[in-house]
């Protein structure tokens, strides 16, 4: 499991390691890791020329420090000083090294093999500045590998917003832990591959992180495996209710992803019967209305729906119920906060935006933020579609889970219908709201990455795909 800290919770780590270690101690961990990466990355250090973007704060001073390591080992360090002053024990060291203050920026950095980006990290707020600008623009022009310091400057570390121009780099090396900003976008795409050096905070990071991010192991423990007592209904039935005479094929891809998430059978409920069965024999079909379509032990409801009533009557349900796309849009939040069963709300971020009250792109800008804020109001547990999917319980002390699996190629035409089936089912499976939520989310972004290898796809090579991502994750 990946886990990311806000950066008060960071900060207060720091202070507390760095009260048991002599001044500059954990700066100049920082300083070696960082220094490490860039030789890994330059292959060779010797002759190297790197330029270190110094801002005035202690994200300059690890950059400096790394810098004046690199000179140390024959490469040719110039620095780029942005802000009112520099932290002087980096630039001393550098200077010391050999490194030296560039008399003109953008000619350093148009020969230069490496930038190091250390303008600002944690304490950083807002965007760069204006004099920052047309330097990191000479950076991102050129020819060399931009390398982030802790965060890409620019970026907010807690929220992964970004306002305002910030760095793109290739590489962040982030030190003691994640910041949520690396792991949620906008703010991820701008940090390229995130390595972590490890300068000793765990043992004073508290238990519960900010965010996580699971991986094969994590979401291995949560599927479902029949046992020798299992029979279909033991395993869970799950009931869809999807499709309408003008969707067909939304009730068709929501039984695809259901029939491939663990239930022992999928009950479809809906106007769509026909097309289901012609494509999945093996799918129980009733006309609906839900109530009157026997058993479950969970609902997926929404896709294609259109206009079809039931989800009133699904939410007045006493088993799990997962909501998503036109099941949304009226959904009534007393009547979500009302239920004793657990509710799963999945939508993308322009419904996200409609349940509340907000433009689209506010809810793109603050992903984190808006999956707090839906599963709060609604008291259910949130996902929230996109290229870093979020799941948000309505318990506020669990951390948000964020899916690192996802792939641009699932933005196709009824990917999110497969989506619904697949958590569905594993909620009739019997997985808490928040575990079907992101092992659904991390089968379907590995599915979809099987199915592409980097070829478009459609919905349903993502459904043929998750057996597979399914046995890749359980090994
Ligand atoms: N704490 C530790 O033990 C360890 C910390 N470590 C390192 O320290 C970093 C945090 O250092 P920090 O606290 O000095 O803040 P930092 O990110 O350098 O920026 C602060 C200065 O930038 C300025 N500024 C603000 N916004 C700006 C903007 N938009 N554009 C331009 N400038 C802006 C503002 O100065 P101002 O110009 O306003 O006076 C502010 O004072 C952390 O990320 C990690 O790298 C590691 O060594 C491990 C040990
Ligand atoms: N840029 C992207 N990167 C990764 N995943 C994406 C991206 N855009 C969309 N997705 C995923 O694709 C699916 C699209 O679902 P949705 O928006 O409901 O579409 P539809 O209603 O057509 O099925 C979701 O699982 C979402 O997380
Ligand atoms: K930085």
């Amino acid at each position: 499991m990946r886990t990311a800290y806000r950066v008060e919770t960071v900060r207060a780590a720091e202070a507390a390691l760095m009260a048991r270690l002599p001044d500059g101690a954990l700066m100049q961990r920082a300083a070696a890791g960082l220094a490490g990466a860039c030789a890994t990355i330059l292959g060779r250090v010797y002759g190297a020329r790197v330029v270190v973007l110094a801002g005035s704060g202690d994200n300059g001073g690890d950059a400096l420090y790394a810098g004046a390591r690199l000179a140390r080992r024959g490469a040719g360090v110039s620095a780029v000083l942005l802000g009112a002053r520099a932290h002087e024990g980096g630039l001393a060291a550098l200077t010391r090294a050999g490194g030296r203050v560039a008399d003109d920026p953008f000619a350093v950095l148009a020969r230069a093999d490496l930038v190091l980006d250390g303008i600002t990290g944690i304490g950083g707020r807002g965007g760069l500045r204006p004099d920052a600008v047309p330097v990191v623009r000479a950076a991102r022009g050129s020819d060399a590998v931009v390398v982030a310091v802790d965060l890409p400057s620019g970026v907010a570390a807690d929220t992964g917003a970004v306002d305002g121009e910030a760095v793109r780099a290739d590489a962040t090396v982030t030190f003691g832990a994640y910041k949520p900003g690396l792991l949620v976008d906008p703010a991820r795409e701008y940090a390229g591959a995130v390595r972590l050096v490890d300068i000793g905070l765990g043992p004073h990071l508290p238990s519960v992180p900010e965010l996580e991010a699971l991986q094969h192991a994590d979401v291995a423990r949560l599927l479902p495996v029949p046992r020798v007592e299992s029979d279909k209904y033991r395993r869970g039935v799950v009931g869809v209710v999807a499709g309408s005479a003008r969707y067909p094929g939304a009730a068709v891809l929501a039984v695809a992803g259901a029939l491939r998430g663990g239930a022992g059978a999928v009950r479809y409920v809906g106007p769509a019967g026909q097309a289901v069965l012609a494509r999945y024999p093996e799918t129980l079909v009733h006309a609906g209305p839900p109530g009157r379509a026997g058993r479950v032990q969970a609902w997926a409801i929404g896709p294609g729906l259109g206009d079809t009533p039931g989800v009133d009557e699904v939410l007045e349900s006493d088993v799990p119920v997962l909501v998503d796309a036109d099941g949304l849009r009226l959904l009534d939040p007393a009547a979500v906060r009302a239920r004793t069963a657990p509710t799963l709300l999945t939508p993308h971020a322009g419904e996200a935006a409609a349940l509340l009250g907000v433009a689209r792109d506010d809810v793109e800008a603050r992903r984190l933020d808006a999956v707090r804020e839906l599963a709060a109001r609604y008291g259910a547990t949130v996902l929230l579609k996109g290229s870093t999917t979020l799941v948000a319980d309505p318990r506020g002390d669990l951390p948000v889970r964020v899916n690192p699996t996802g792939t641009g190629w699932l933005a196709t035409a009824g990917s999110g219908d497969v989506l619904s089936g697949l958590a569905g089912s594993l909620l009739a499976a019997g997985l808490a709201a928040r575990d079907a939520a992101s092992a659904a989310a991390y089968l379907h972004g590995l599915a979809a990455r099987r199915a592409a290898r980097g070829a478009p796809v459609a919905a349903h090579d993502v459904a043929d795909a998750l057996p597979g991502a399914w046995r890749d994750v359980i090994g």
